[in-house]
């Protein structure tokens, strides 16, 4: 096996192996974190419409909980493995650690094409799953979110399944509701919105503003399209997009409000009249100031890592570059915002969420924003100094950050009993 082809899991411990060998951990705890604390794997039936009995299998995976309940999304996904469910509980450790909420790592997903459903076995299939893994999820344990294939209305029955159970209304043990039954404002733009904040004060470390910057963002779906918006609301030129299908591209930059009439009216970006066509590669090898992968995993690796031209990658997908790749754009002088800094927002304003569900008391979208600006522009100041101290890239730096804070809650803490 090459290390392109390596599983996401195995990814992502060399990555933890390079921040623990810096940090010297002792064996002892580089064995903890190395690996996931606790799995349920749930194999479970549903109806389906035309009465025949199907079973599906679905994961929840904690990868640590020492610093707070475990928090991190689930997907539904026709090839998703556990090696898939345990890498990314681990980036959800830390995740929150480098944004240093008090949470720990979790992810969950159920094997299953959500597109091939009629609405009510999705419902069927979301509240049994539900039922499964209540044993982990609770507001003080464990906190479901969204991720590829679920979406607040989904989180609306899991709420709604864990609240039948519990004999009242539990809105804390899920983030991404709808607002009508506890949702955040700007829980919906959070993951953009966080790393446009981080990308502006890339800009300004890197000397140049953001205001005028030429963009690219690879996937126009939730992140990349309100990226888009939100970049060019900071006076950002947006010159390609992309979404599964392909890319566009227009030098002097594309006219946004027009591209997105567009995606709503044909489904995708391509075809567009106004720009030429690229395809996904060749979109992320354009010439820019900033590259933003808001697609799938590894989409920037050792064979197309030597001809990216953006001074700044901020990557909004989980591990959209391999190890490989980021030893390179390092040497070449590319500017990296890892996933765990630059698609923290998403997992801020859930933890909002979750503070104003727990209070009972709840917030203006401005306050949301102010509040995610401020944990944002914090953790970058932070990850950029510990790179400039260490002279690390910035994905060695989070790592360097969240590692220890999360070696320091477990010594503190000791190793029970
Ligand atoms: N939504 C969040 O709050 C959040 C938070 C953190 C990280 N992320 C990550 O950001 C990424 C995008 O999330 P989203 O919520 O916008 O998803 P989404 O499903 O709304 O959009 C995904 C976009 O990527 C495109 N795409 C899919 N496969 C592609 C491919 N192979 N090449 C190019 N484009 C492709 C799709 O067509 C779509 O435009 C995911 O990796 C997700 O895990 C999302």
């Amino acid at each position: 096996m090459t290390m392109e082809q390596e599983s996401a899991l195995a990814s992502a411990q060399r990555q933890f192996d390079i921040a623990a060998d810096i940090l010297q951990l002792e064996p002892g705890l580089r064995r903890i974190l190395r690996v996931p604390q606790r799995e349920l794997t749930v194999t479970f039936p549903v109806k389906m419409d035309d009465g025949r009995i199907e079973t599906f299998v679905g994961y929840r995976v904690h990868h640590n909980i020492t610093r707070g309940p475990a928090k991190g999304g689930i997907r539904y996904h026709p090839n998703v493995t556990i090696d898939d469910v345990r890498a990314f509980s681990m980036l959800m450790t830390w995740k929150c650690a480098t944004v240093n909420i008090p949470y720990g790592g979790a992810k969950g997903a159920v094997v299953v094409d959500p597109r091939q459903l009629s609405m009510g076995e999705l419902e069927r299939l979301t509240r049994r799953y539900t039922s499964e893994i209540s044993i982990l999820i609770s507001p003080d344990r464990d906190i479901p979110a969204p991720d590829i294939g679920t979406n607040p209305q989904v989180m609306a029955w899991i709420m709604d399944t864990y609240s039948m159970h519990s004999g009242h209304t539990v809105p804390a043990v899920v983030t991404g509701k709808p607002i009508e039954i506890g949702g955040s404002y700007g829980r919906r733009e959070a993951t953009a919105r966080g790393l446009s904040y981080v990308l502006r004060e890339a800009a300004e470390a890197l000397s140049f503003p953001i205001a005028g910057a030429r963009i690219v963002i690879q996937g126009f779906g939730n992140v990349g399209a309100t990226c888009a918006r939100l970049l060019e609301e900071m006076g950002a030129t947006i010159i390609a997009v992309s979404d599964s299908k392909g890319g566009i591209y227009r030098r002097n930059g594309l006219p946004l409000a027009a591209v997105v009439a567009h995606k709503q009216r044909t489904g995708t970006v391509t075809d567009f009249p106004e720009a030429d066509r690229v395809t996904n590669a060749e979109l992320l090898e354009l010439p820019c100031d900033i590259l933003v992968p808001a697609a799938v995993q590894m989409q920037i690796t050792a064979r197309n890592a030597d001809r990216i031209r953006a001074r700044i990658v901020g990557e909004a997908a989980n591990a959209p570059t391999t190890p490989e790749a980021d030893a390179i754009l390092y040497d070449r002088g590319i500017f990296v915002i890892p996933d765990i800094l630059a698609g923290a927002g998403g997992v801020t304003v859930s933890y909002f969420e979750w503070v104003q569900g727990l209070q009972e008391f709840f917030w203006t979208e401005r306050e949301v924003n102010a509040q995610l600006e401020r944990v944002m522009v914090g953790a970058f100041n932070q990850v950029l100094r510990t790179a400039h101290e260490r002279r690390v890239h910035m994905r060695t730096a989070a790592y360097l950050l969240a590692v220890n804070r999360v070696a320091d809650a477990t010594r503190i803490r000791g190793i029970y009993p």
